[in-house]
């Protein structure tokens, strides 16, 4: 990983962070039983720590192979608003002439995977080019054949093989004979150098420890694994964040750090409750979490209800009483609300939204998913139990916001931003330049400009609302805390600085020399406006 500045990163430091015995992974007799990467030196918030040109292995989801560079990362048909603007136009992939399998963006591209390792990969997948392989075994195929043919360096390959494979957690939960049976096939596709036990444990190895491979937007593309990145603890109250640049992957800090200190990113969505967090690491990642914030269990904004639970309806406790699904949802540890009636009820109701948000995601058609969300956002605000902070009532309207851009309904997509912008990112990622908060302002400012320009989008706003002066704002605001998010010569930033100029250069010819004092004297009453859009929407 790179530890010199660069022209890229001018005030990177010499040693931003190093590989010690954890803080957070002791057994219970408080002895230090895991590792972590911890801060070299001290970091302000909106810091880089350290960028890595790409992680060791990246393997792209099945629905992405088609139209993702299997080098760069770029989602050619990514639709996510804001996250085209930084992919060339006209960028297409073309799939590899041997393996069939994996697709490039240019010849640069496919000729640097080829060097990696794609020349015996590509090889050993030919034969099977019509079978689908899961991400994680196509990773640990990659990570086989380059070791096999001397590509990895002996340290890196030794650090990697230092990550836990689970093996004995995997035999515990039942999923060690999926696994066995996976790695038989992929010790054979890697010529037998390796024995199926080898394969296996390196197979689980790729399952523990992998992370999301993302856009720089956050898109999820695939899994990537790392022996520094995959080295980084959990918190639920994370310090740094892995943000994508194209193949390359910085930490950057979300708070001050200061040297020695452990570095944590999140593994889940750290917005849900304390019993669902909990669920959910123990599950994928196999710990009971210790971090700041889950030492205060369920006394925190995201456990907290609108109301008491022996206060909620009698309609909605009738609901409850009746739901058939109520014996499985009360059973389910990760809904515990309390040990009374009510608060089985209330279990019973947070469950069954919960399962309406997995069917929503797993629903192809947009207008279907749009469907299954509204039902789940109504029961979240009709039944008054909901704050709009709580999961996943935020998590629904994330969706819907996806969803009706995809079937072209801008008008309440625009609407729903606006009242995350106001109501919910505040509260969800406090710090002023959060990544997500980030690409989200960004995505906002897209969508405004688009709004703007199109006549029949427009009709339903009050004609004193200027949407382009709305989107000048929300660009000069992602573009400030972009450089503190994703970095100053990110490709991100770089386009936000492109459309930046643009839009300053055609309000200076609209608008003549005193273009930025007419701005300046109408933007307080745009931005009175933007606050009240924040209401529009009931749920
Ligand atoms: C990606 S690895 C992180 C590096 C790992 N600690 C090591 O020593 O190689 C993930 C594993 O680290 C441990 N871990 C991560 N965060 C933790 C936390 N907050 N508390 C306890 N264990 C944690 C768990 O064993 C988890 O499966």
């Amino acid at each position: 990983m790179s530890s010199v500045p660069t022209k890229k990163y001018p005030n990177a430091k010499a040693l931003p962070s190093y590989i010690a015995p954890s803080e957070i992974c002791v057994n219970t007799t408080g002895e230090r039983i895991g590792e972590g990467l911890f801060a070299g030196d001290n970091f302000g918030a909106g810091e880089l720590i350290i960028a890595a040109k790409r992680p060791m292995v990246a393997s792209l989801d099945t629905e992405r192979l088609i139209d993702t560079c299997a080098n760069c990362y770029t989602w050619t048909a990514g639709e996510s608003v804001g996250s085209r603007l930084y992919v060339k136009e006209g960028t297409k992939v073309s799939a590899c002439g041997g393996c069939k399998r994996f697709r490039y963006c240019g010849k640069q591209c496919q000729k640097e995977a080829w060097i990696r390792g794609h020349k015996y990969e590509c090889k050993a997948l030919k034969p099977v080019s019509e079978r689908e392989l899961p991400k994680a075994v196509l990773a640990t195929i990659e990570l086989l054949l380059r070791k096999k043919h001397g590509l990895i360096e002996i340290n890196w390959w030794e650090s990697l093989c230092g990550l836990d494979s689970h093996i004995s957690d995997f035999s515990s939960n039942g999923k060690i004979r999926g696994i066995e049976l996976m790695a038989m096939g992929t010790a054979d596709l890697t010529g037998g150098a390796f024995t199926k036990e080898f394969a296996a444990e390196m197979y689980a190895r790729v399952l523990s420890n992998s992370l999301t491979l993302v856009t720089p937007t956050f898109d999820p593309l695939g899994i990537m694994m790392d022996p520094t990145l995959s080295r980084i603890n959990h918190s639920c109250d994370p310090n740094v964040y892995i943000v994508m640049d194209g193949a390359e992957a910085a930490i950057w800090t979300l708070k001050p750090i200061e040297r020695d200190e452990e570095l944590y990113i999140s593994y889940i969505d750290t917005t849900n409750p304390y019993a669902r967090r909990q669920m959910e690491l123990k599950e994928r990642w196999f710990f009971t979490c210790k971090c700041s914030k889950c030492e205060k269990e369920n006394t925190l904004f995201e456990d907290r209800w609108n109301m008491e639970p022996k206060k909620l309806p009698a309609k909605w406790k009738e609901t409850a009483d009746v739901m058939p699904e109520r014996e499985i949802l009360v059973s389910q540890l990760e809904n515990y609300v309390g040990p009374t009636r009510d608060d089985k009820r209330v279990a019973i109701l947070q469950g069954k939204a919960f399962s309406m948000y997995e069917d929503a995601q797993n629903k192809a058609e947009p207008v279907i998913a749009i469907k299954t969300i509204e039902d789940g956002m109504r029961l979240c605000y009709q039944s008054g139990l909901w704050p709009v902070v709580r999961q996943p009532y935020a998590a629904f309207r994330d969706d819907l916001i996806v969803n009706m851009l995809s079937v072209g309904n801008f008008q309440i997509a625009w609407s729903q931003c606006a009242k995350r912008h106001r109501f919910i990112d505040p509260i969800l990622y406090p710090q002023e330049a959060h990544p997500i908060r980030v690409v989200h302002i960004w995505q906002m400012a897209t969508l405004a400009l688009y709004i703007a320009s199109s006549p029949v989008e427009t009709g339903h706003l009050p004609p004193a609302v200027d949407m382009v002066l709305i989107s000048y704002h929300l660009v000069q605001e992602s573009l400030a805390r972009a450089e503190k998010s994703h970095g100053e010569n990110s490709a991100f930033a770089l386009s936000i600085k492109r459309k930046h100029t643009e839009m300053f250069e055609e309000m200076n010819l609209k608008l003549g020399p005193d273009a930025m004092k007419i701005v300046a004297s109408r933007m307080p009453q745009q931005l009175k406006y933007l606050e009240e859009m924040g209401t529009w929407m009931v749920y």
